[in-house]
């Protein structure tokens, strides 16, 4: 049997909840589809409890500053209220009935389900055929990718859910790429005392940033034991009652635990979007300003390769909301996407790298200015490592781009996330009065290098 509704959204990740719940809200008839859970990667599997272990192991690498600053503190990692607090407060133990309730409060009906697009405004879940006379909405995000390494996708390896759902913190884990993800998980269990081994098959840590990043964390890595291989690849896996080993450059790595963190895949094949005539081998979907894929087809998320943040997703949310709702002039922005690794330090970056900006044209300029060096950062001492780096466009006099990295370098972001998308003349930004001592004054020594 068919049901007409004025929208379907396929993939309830944090866009396709917030779209699905603010359309119903509206008085549109919604049914919201989702395979697994209501919320998506993000609070089970992802940023939540992610950050939630990573503020349980900082405050033991706090600890462990005070013998440098304050007497003696002895920190004894114990994983349990971690575990406990990612089970009690982050998930629910994985049920996501709150948020299902959510939105069906809105107005919205829920189907548990996995849906394949049909046709140009049609949906299946099991048995069930949709018809979308407004709109139909996908926001199926990602899953973990597996590379084809010789004996691992037999191995009982972990991806970010099973190193999420950990009730204790292994011995010893080898970690599998060295993006945000494997940064992050490292760093957190290495706090908690696990021996701890990252391999990065590109020639430094988190590639997609700042050379300058890539060194500062290495450094970091380092100093905290954590055995950092780059410009490696594993070649072949084995397992055994004991762990894991891992070929690595002609030697061999063993651990308790394995965790894959090599990035993410996408099946629009499976999604049925060669049913809209689309080409399912590419790697995302190619959305138009609206975020529309084909008339009356948005897509939102990780699928749309504009960033894989949450914070992506809602925004490309709020404006397919809007567009459905007949605000016709809404246009996506992307010049000034930002972006935290929540390492210690966080990896804050908004808009190009130097490298995408000198690809774009030659008036380019740089400047970084160390947060060691700054007042607040001599101050802080232990765990003031940090830099901020500016990429700026010298012909129009603006920043195109920016790093903050440092203790709070997500917070420092904000200033910069403003300046790259309002275009903030750079001779305006050295007008600006920073308050003394804070660790945002390093933008303005990174400012005065500045032509
Ligand atoms: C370990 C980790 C930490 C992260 N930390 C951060 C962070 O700190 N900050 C940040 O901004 N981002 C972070 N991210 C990225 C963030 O999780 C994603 O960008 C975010 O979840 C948004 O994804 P999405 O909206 O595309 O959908 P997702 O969250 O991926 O959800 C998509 C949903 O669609 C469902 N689905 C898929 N196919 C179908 C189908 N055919 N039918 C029905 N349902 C379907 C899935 O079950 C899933 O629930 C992190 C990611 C990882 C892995
Ligand atoms: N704080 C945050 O906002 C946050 C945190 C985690 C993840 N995320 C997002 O989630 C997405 C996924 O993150 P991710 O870290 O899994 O993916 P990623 O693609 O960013 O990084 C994966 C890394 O694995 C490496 N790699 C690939 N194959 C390998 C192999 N065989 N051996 C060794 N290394 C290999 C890659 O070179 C890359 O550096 C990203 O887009 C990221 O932005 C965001």
């Amino acid at each position: 049997m068919t049901e007409q509704v004025d929208v379907v959204v396929v993939g309830m990740g944090p866009g396709g909840e917030a779209v699905g719940a603010d359309l119903a809200a509206a008085g549109l008839s919604v049914v919201g589809i989702e395979a697994n859970l209501v919320g998506g990667e993000c609070p089970y599997y992802a940023c939540i409890p992610s950050k939630m272990m990573i503020r349980a192991a900082n405050s033991l690498a706090e600890a462990r500053r005070v013998h440098e600053l304050a007497g003696s503190a002895t920190a004894k990692p114990d994983f349990r209220p971690v575990a406990e607090r990612i089970r009690a407060e982050a998930t629910t133990d994985w049920d996501d009935q709150t948020a299902v309730d959510r939105f069906e409060e809105a107005g919205g009906r829920f189907v548990r389900g996995r849906a394949q697009v049909t046709g140009p405004n049609t949906v299946r879940v099991g048995d069930q055929e949709l018809t979308a006379s407004r709109a139909i909405v996908l926001n199926t995000g990602t899953d973990p990718a597996v590379p084809p390494i010789p004996g691992l996708a037999d191995s009982p390896f972990w991806t970010n859910r099973e190193a999420i759902a950990a009730e204790t913190a292994p011995e010893s884990l080898i970690v599998l790429g060295g993006g945000p993800v494997g940064a992050e998980l490292a760093q957190a269990f290495v706090r908690f005392g696990s021996r701890v081994d990252v391999v990065e098959m590109a020639d430094r840590l988190l590639p997609s940033d700042e050379p300058e990043s890539s060194r500062l964390l290495t450094e970091v890595f380092t100093r905290e034991g954590i055995g950092v291989h780059t410009g490696v690849a594993a070649e072949r896996i084995d397992h055994d009652g004991a762990g894991f080993t891992v070929d690595v450059g002609g030697n061999q790595l063993s651990a308790e635990r394995l965790l894959v963190a090599t990035g993410r895949q996408i099946d629009l094949a499976g999604l049925g979007l060669a049913s809209i005539g689309l080409d399912t081998d590419r790697k995302f979907v190619e959305p138009d300003p609206q975020l529309r894929i084909a008339d009356s087809v948005y897509a939102v998320g990780d699928i749309t390769g504009k960033g894989a943040f949450t914070h992506m997703s809602m925004y490309q949310a709020h404006i397919v909301t809007r567009h459905i709702l007949g605000d016709h002039d809404v246009a996506a922005e992307y010049h000034a996407v930002p972006r935290v690794t929540f390492t210690d330090p966080e990896i804050g970056a908004v808009g190009l790298t130097e490298v995408q900006a000198r690809e774009q044209g030659p008036a380019v300029a740089v400047a970084v200015a160390q947060v060691p060096s700054s007042a607040r950062g001599w101050i802080h001492k232990a765990g003031n490592d940090g830099f901020i780096k500016l990429v700026a466009d010298t012909d129009q006099g603006i920043l195109v781009g920016a790093t903050s990295a440092g203790p709070h370098g997500g917070e420092v972001l904000s200033m910069l996330t403003l300046a790259v998308h309002e275009r903030t003349p750079i001779s305006r930004l050295k007008e600006m009065i920073y308050a003394y001592p804070t660790f945002h004054r390093a933008v303005e020594d990174a400012l005065s290098q500045l032509p």
